[in-house]
């Protein structure tokens, strides 16, 4: 079958719409960040850098380290952006963009997140680590899709029932990490966590500025729901459509959140920049 050109929308110089770049420009091993400013401070550890394109907030740099090839591009905030990064990724390594049709042979992508996030646990460090071994996603994005039973419907049921999440809200979705990219970066240091993803920073993470959040006593019900032992941990805005996307398309995906904000004591991180660094050097560190 081919995609027509409103479909699958290829530039003139054959590069996929939004992330402006031609299928050699990616490597299989792709990290993904929310900020522009943070590609460069990836892939200035690269020994050299081979591809740098960019085009609204899709910011792309391709390099090797140690010899691994390794993608580094911004998405963006929102899982509204990471429906087109993850889709377009897809596409520049499972569609032939001169037969516009389905390659035979599917490649599988490693996606690693390196995002910053608000913890909700009181006992969670600011500047720590966490790796998001379960999403629950507020956005929805896993609806518009259809897909096999990958999320975790009883999780979300009772959360659902424990929260008296309001129906005018898209059902929350609960989905894993993937387990084999995840061990890569175990490390008895690192908390693995169940992450919330939600639709924006200030109402629907429960701030309040100069209008009311719908439901403040949120905050608390997402602290105190227990499945099983699991606790969510932190909230921020992407893994959930990542994790979606990423399963249903046939990538391994991973979410590791540096912890800036803590909204059970109120801090926030005196020192951002070092502590995302010092993530970005693990992560290099354990892919190359
Ligand atoms: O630091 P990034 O990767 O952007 O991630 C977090 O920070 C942004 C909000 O400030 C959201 O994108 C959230 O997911
Ligand atoms: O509190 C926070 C911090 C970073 N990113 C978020 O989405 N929330």
């Amino acid at each position: 079958m081919q995609l027509k050109p409103a479909e699958l929308i290829i530039n003139e110089d054959g590069s996929i719409y939004h992330l402006n770049l031609l299928p050699e420009d990616i490597a299989t091993t792709i990290i993904t960040v929310g900020d522009p400013d943070r590609v460069h401070q990836v892939s200035r550890h690269f020994d050299t850098i081979e591809v740098r394109k960019g085009k609204r907030e899709f910011h792309t740099h391709t390099g090797r380290l140690n010899g691994k090839r390794i993608s580094v591009i911004s998405t963006g905030i929102g899982t509204d952006n990471i429906d087109i990064v993850l889709n377009e990724l897809d596409a520049l390594v499972n569609i032939d963009f001169d037969t516009r049709a389905l390659k035979e042979k599917h490649t599988s992508l490693n996606i690693i997140r390196i995002g910053t996030s608000g913890a909700i646990q009181p006992d969670i460090p600011i500047d720590s680590f966490l790796i998001s071994k379960y999403s629950i996603g507020f956005d929805g994005l896993l609806h518009f899709y259809e897909h096999d039973e990958i999320n975790h419907s009883k999780i979300e049921d009772e959360f659902i029932a424990h929260t008296g999440w309001s129906s005018e809200k898209a059902r929350p979705y609960v989905l894993s990490y993937s387990e084999k990219l995840g061990a890569l970066f175990s490390d008895n240091r690192i908390r693995l966590g169940f992450t919330a993803t939600n639709t924006g920073f200030y109402g629907p993470q429960q701030r309040q500025l100069r209008i009311k959040p719908s439901q403040m006593e949120l905050m608390e019900k997402l602290s105190s729901f227990n499945y099983n032992d699991i606790q969510l941990t932190n909230l921020e805005m992407e893994t959930s459509g990542i994790y979606a996307l990423a399963q249903m398309l046939g990538h391994q995906a991973v979410s590791l959140n540096c912890i800036l904000a803590n909204r059970s004591t109120g801090e926030f991180s005196t020192t951002p920049t070092e502590s995302v660094d010092k993530l970005i050097e693990f992560c290099l560190k354990r892919l190359a």
